[in-house]
């Protein structure tokens, strides 16, 4: 079926009252805007479907609160659409309830019950999950920060596993390759999240980077996994845009400079792996959870060469880390 038979096949099925169907059509009229009212239209058609007991739909509204990318971010709305969509039996919020309430089940799975759904959106500790951590700092020229136990570990478990699935898939299609990189600049794999894929637990890891990197969340590109096998590497690059470059300069008209980089470590069972810095013959690595922040551009803005880094290949065991390029925004027009 073509993109465009598919498509009608949706608004057909949505339209006569499919819930599945009209919620599918919400999420992508929101992520993919044809028109200018389709966003008005994905929300209504993501309200209908709520009401009628759709829990996959209540997870996208929990997903537009927490993200601000339709009026103002607000997590506690997020968190009070993630329990009803939990309590409609949608699975994935409730487990995703379960960890931002720091509430493992006993028998070992997360979230096994619908009806835990209330209590665990009460065990929440909002203000606790956006608190951040004292930030050190590595070096001045480029900037260089770190922040240890950026992150508890259920968090990196959570991201680990969602990546993990999609990561073979990222290798056979390439789809995720930066551009303007040689084949060989990076042998490792890695998984980028679209709009589509958001969840609650990636979204406040967003929340949290563009607190420490005093940005908005609109600065965020989608976020990657990395995962090095033994041997595998990210050779030196730049992270930041180079406006010499034509096609640089287009993107950079529309989103802005690459101004910064938050690296996670989701894991620490390897050795070697570290995030290096040839230029200032340094390199840095973190405990699992820990954060490094580094800006790609100087003092005034401008594209600092000092910034060349790249990932070392692990010489035991897999490296996982969560990366998130944050740009400076659109330039006014
Ligand atoms: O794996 C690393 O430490 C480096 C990753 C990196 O350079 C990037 O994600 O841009
Ligand atoms: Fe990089």
């Amino acid at each position: 079926m073509s993109a465009n038979e598919e498509l009608e096949r949706l608004k057909a099925a949505a339209s006569s009252g499919d819930h599945e169907a009209m919620t599918a059509l919400g999420k992508r009229l929101i992520a993919t805007p044809t028109s200018a009212k389709s966003v008005d239209e994905g929300q209504l058609l993501l309200k209908q479907a709520m009401d009628a007991g759709n829990g996959e739909a209540a997870e996208f509204v929990a997903v537009i609160f927490a993200s601000g990318m339709i009026g103002e971010q607000n997590w506690r709305q997020a968190l009070d659409y993630l329990s009803l969509s939990a309590s409609l039996g949608w699975s994935p919020a409730l487990r995703q309830l379960s960890i931002l309430a720091d509430a493992p089940f006993e028998n070992g799975t997360w979230g096994s019950d619908p009806s835990d759904a209330k209590a665990l959106r009460d065990r929440i500790d909002v203000e606790g999950l956006l608190r951040i951590p004292e930030k050190q700092n590595l070096c001045e020229a480029p900037r260089i920060r770190k922040f240890d136990d950026f992150l508890p570990e259920r968090f990196c478990d959570w991201m680990i596993d969602l990546a993990r699935p999609k990561l073979a898939r990222a290798r056979t299609y390439d789809d995720t390759a930066v551009e303007g990189k040689e084949s060989d600049a990076r042998t490792n794999s890695s998984v980028s999240f679209n709009l589509l894929d958001l969840d609650l637990i990636l979204l406040l890891i967003q929340t949290r980077i563009s607190k420490i990197a005093m940005v908005p969340m609109f600065t965020m590109e989608n976020s990657m996994v990395m995962h090095y096998n033994v041997g595998e590497q990210f050779r030196p690059h730049y992270d930041y845009l180079d406006p010499s470059k034509a096609a640089h300069a287009a993107d950079m008209r529309k989103f802005g400079q690459r101004l910064a980089t938050c690296l996670i470590y989701l894991n620490e069972d390897f050795e070697g792996a570290e995030t290096s810095f040839p230029e200032i013959n340094q390199k840095f690595r973190c405990d699992r959870g820990g954060a490094l922040l580094f800006a790609n551009v100087d003092l005034e803005g401008q594209p600092d060469p000092q910034t060349l880094h790249a990932g070392l290949p692990p010489t035991r065991g897999e490296k996982w880390l969560f990366s998130q390029w944050i740009r400076s925004g659109p330039l006014p027009q």
